[in-house]
């Protein structure tokens, strides 16, 4: 088990810890901490405030990524999907929605807007070599082995 550290920001009392909807569930449903409701016409894009920074082990990642229900039923989703926060981040966790839907949506405080699934990042060096081992596709890709 791993140990994240959350802290609210300043006025976001109300704003809930990360919570997981059920027990086995991979994200921590993440809440909008926007002062009055604001809305995303169609194809709009907006930064959206979750009210806390966290503290996570540096070996983890947090993904942001949309809500299946909100994507489905609004066409509301991470432009950025899967949204990526670095271990050493301190600044505020922030969600950023974009609406592909038809009609404009509207977010309330409080609205459960994006999910964050952690990760383990394994520790990778690069380094530089002028040969590279073979292997059997070598450079095929992008559909070589057909459709
Ligand atoms: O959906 C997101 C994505 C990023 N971030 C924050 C945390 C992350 O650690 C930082 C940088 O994100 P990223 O590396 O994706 O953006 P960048 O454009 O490469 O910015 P930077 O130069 O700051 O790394 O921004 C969020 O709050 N939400
Ligand atoms: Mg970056």
């Amino acid at each position: 088990m791993y140990r994240v550290l959350f802290k609210r920001l300043e006025g976001n009392s109300d704003i809930a810890i990360p919570k997981k909807m059920s027990d086995w569930a991979a994200g921590f449903d993440l809440q909008a901490a926007i002062q009055e409701p604001l809305t995303l016409q169609p194809l709009e894009r907006k930064l959206i405030p979750t009210g806390f920074a966290m503290a996570m082990p540096m070996e983890l990642e947090a993904q942001i990524r949309p809500r299946s229900g909100l994507a489905y039923k609004h066409g509301i989703t991470c432009l950025n999907t899967p949204g990526t926060i670095d271990a050493d981040y301190r600044g505020e966790v922030k969600v950023l929605l974009v609406n592909l839907g038809q009609e404009p949506f509207t977010i309330t405080r409080g609205e459960r807007i994006a999910q964050m699934v952690f990760q383990v990042v394994p520790a990778v060096l690069i380094e530089e070599a002028e040969e590279l081992p073979d292997t059997v596709r070598g450079d095929g890709g992008f559909g070589h082995t057909g459709v």
